[in-house]
């Protein structure tokens, strides 16, 4: 896989669009002089994340005459030469009078290339910690989205999206992606079961003398993605302490 660097821009979203559509800006600028090469916002970046906010900071996305916020994606994305995931923003489609969480992703001379619509709604319901339900103002989407760029294909969801696993692993299968991203306005401490989990994988010991060659290297990967136990070749029992690295409480 080609070496890139991604830069996720984990913007303060303020009330007032115009400070958050700014900040992207000014996010993104930094990111390209640090030498990202993909740029990634939240979801509903340009909008503070309440269905009361919804239909009113909606806008169409007409992807063959931008305006609003996808037109100024597409200039930061053109002036900064980086590709950008527009994190997501509510949608109004003129035709059905629908609204739509979506995101829309622009290559390095700003064309729009990928547009989804969260397919997977968050309803809420956790008195005392949060009560809102995105269907009350948005539709689902219908499609598992994919972009090419040159690093190789990429798979997008928003969010809740991501606890339905059948779109990693259709964008993986069909797509060959190289990765996921998922711009997401998780609630605390929803997302840290979502992003912060450890990953074990068992693998045969390899064999020179037989046909089939086993990698090996059986491996469990803590939640900050460093190799907590590499088990090398030979056959053994390989054992990993879980819980040494410590899930990020903030
Ligand atoms: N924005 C979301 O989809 C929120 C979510 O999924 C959560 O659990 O929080």
């Amino acid at each position: 896989m080609t070496r890139f660097k991604i830069a996720l821009a984990q913007i303060n979203v303020q009330l007032d669009k115009n400070a958050n559509l700014e900040k992207a800006n000014e996010m993104a600028l930094e990111a390209s002089k640090n030498g990202a090469g993909l740029v990634v916002f939240p979801e509903c970046f340009n909008t503070p994340y309440d269905t009361k906010y919804f239909r009113d900071y909606a806008e169409v996305i007409d992807t063959s005459n931008p305006s609003g916020t996808t037109l100024m994606l597409s200039n930061i994305a053109k002036e900064c030469g980086v590709f950008i995931v527009g994190g997501s923003i509510p949608e109004k489609d003129p035709w059905s009078g629908k609204y739509f969480n979506t995101s829309v992703v622009f290559d390095n001379h700003g064309i729009i290339i990928a547009v989804h619509r969260k397919m997977h709604l968050a309803d809420l319901n956790a008195p005392g910690r949060v009560v809102l339900s995105e269907s009350d103002v948005f539709s689902p989407g219908s499609d598992i989205t994919v972009f090419a760029t040159p690093w190789g294909n990429i798979g997008l969801g928003i969010c809740y999206d991501i606890r339905f696993t059948e779109i990693s692993l259709i964008s993986a299968r069909r797509d060959n992606v190289i990765m996921m991203i998922f711009p997401a306005a998780f609630t605390a401490p929803n997302g840290q079961m979502f992003w912060e989990i450890y990953v074990a994988g068992c693998g045969p010991a390899q064999d020179e003398t037989v046909p089939f060659h086993s990698n090996a290297h059986s491996t469990v990967v803590g939640p900050d993605g460093l190799v907590v136990v590499d088990g090398g070749v030979e056959e053994k029992v390989v054992y990993c302490d879980i819980g040494m690295v410590p899930l990020n409480l903030h």
